[in-house]
């Protein structure tokens, strides 16, 4: 019977699930007794929670099921790293990387992190990119202090709703840089671990550019879920990605996808669209190694000006046509992240009954 309602539920389609969405475990219960169809969609996006309930009030279920109640809602869904994590606050771990340094790493990560958390998740940031660490700038918290708890736990800052940490804050980005592989590699998984973060559905760490031994540790010292590549169209910065990619393949981490920044320009003054740095790389690449083109953002002289602010596009409403292509690939992210991956057995917490 529970095949019936699946089969019926998979009629709603959406670019955001999957074909058999219906099916997959947990997310929908059925209520046979008291005739109940509940509906948790693993990952939050609004429009499509409001969709499928929609779908539902509009729709006859399969015969028998004339009279019944139904539930709609969404909850983010921990799911399985490479490694066992020890975080447990936190459900999914996103590395952002990029092969060389400038190519909008962290714009991209503060974008994406914020966009994420507007659908009303829990995100917090890592800034580990020991050789230029830009959190601190992006988010307006430059010169904030770090409040120590218990003489061990750093809290971690928080700016437009998300949990920022980073090397910024304990240490000048000129006394960073010179810290060599294993003392940075320590540093940063010191700063991860010594973090009182809260509970959070994505951490997403600004990883530091490049795919040298500092980053070849980290990505396998830390229990990620998935990375995600930044890039630019031009072919010195695709022919780099390709070795970023085959990095988390040596580290057993799967790339979600690639993300092309600066892709075209926009003008600010006439809003002309134009292609400084070629075109089609980055899905030409992505088609050969059998990866996906999450977004394609242009190059726009607001996305620079807000987030030298401190107050990136997505949270800044004169941007908001700047804002839309980072709402998008945070639709992707999330949801890309939930198909492919697998979910974690979740802790199950017993009442004692006395
Ligand atoms: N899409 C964009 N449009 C306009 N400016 C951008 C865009 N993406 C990034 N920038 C600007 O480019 C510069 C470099 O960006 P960012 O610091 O994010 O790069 P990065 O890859 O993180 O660099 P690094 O790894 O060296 O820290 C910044 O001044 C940023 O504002």
């Amino acid at each position: 019977m529970n095949n019936d309602i699946h089969t019926w539920l998979n009629q709603f389609q959406h670019p955001l699930l999957t074909s058999q969405w219906a099916a997959t475990q947990g997310v929908v219960t059925v209520g046979h007794k008291e005739k109940t169809i509940d509906v948790e969609i693993p990952f939050l996006v609004e429009s499509l929670t409001q969709a499928v309930g929609h779908w539902i009030s509009e729709n006859d279920a399969p015969q028998g099921w004339e009279e019944y109640t139904f539930y709609v809602s969404a909850r983010v869904r921990p799911l399985q790293s490479k490694i066992p994590s020890t975080l447990t606050s936190i459900k999914n771990i996103i590395a952002v990387t990029s092969a060389k340094g400038g190519v909008g790493k962290s714009t991209t990560t503060a974008n994406l992190a914020l966009a994420i958390a507007a659908q009303g998740a829990k995100v917090g940031i890592l800034d580990a990119d020991v050789y230029g660490p830009s959190i601190p700038l992006m988010f307006g918290t430059k010169g904030q202090a770090l409040e120590v708890v218990d003489n061990k736990w750093m809290k971690p800052l928080q700016a437009h709703g998300v949990f920022t940490q980073s090397i910024g804050y304990l240490i000048s980005s000129d006394d960073a840089a010179v810290w060599r592989g294993p003392m940075a590699s320590k540093a940063l998984m010191q700063l991860l671990k010594e973090t009182q973060w809260p509970e959070l559905d994505y951490l997403i760490i600004d990883m530091p550019p490049g795919t040298g031994d500092l980053q070849l540790t980290l990505s396998q010292d830390i229990p990620l879920t998935s990375a995600l590549v930044v890039t630019t169209p031009q072919d010195l910065a695709l022919a780099d990605a390709v070795k970023g990619i085959a990095m988390f393949e040596k580290a057993d981490v799967g790339v979600l996808g690639i993300i092309e920044n600066m892709s075209y320009h926009i003008c600010s003054h006439c809003g002309s669209h134009e292609d400084i740095f070629g075109s089609g790389g980055a899905v030409k690449l992505a088609t050969e190694k059998g990866i996906s083109v999450l977004a394609q953002l242009p190059l726009h002289a607001n996305i620079r000006r807000d987030i030298d602010l401190g107050t990136p596009s997505v949270v800044n409403p004169e941007s908001a046509a700047q804002a839309q292509g980072y709402f998008d690939l945070a639709e992707q992210v999330v949801s890309r992240l939930f198909w492919y991956g697998v979910p974690q057995a979740e802790r199950i917490s017993f009442v004692e009954v006395t």
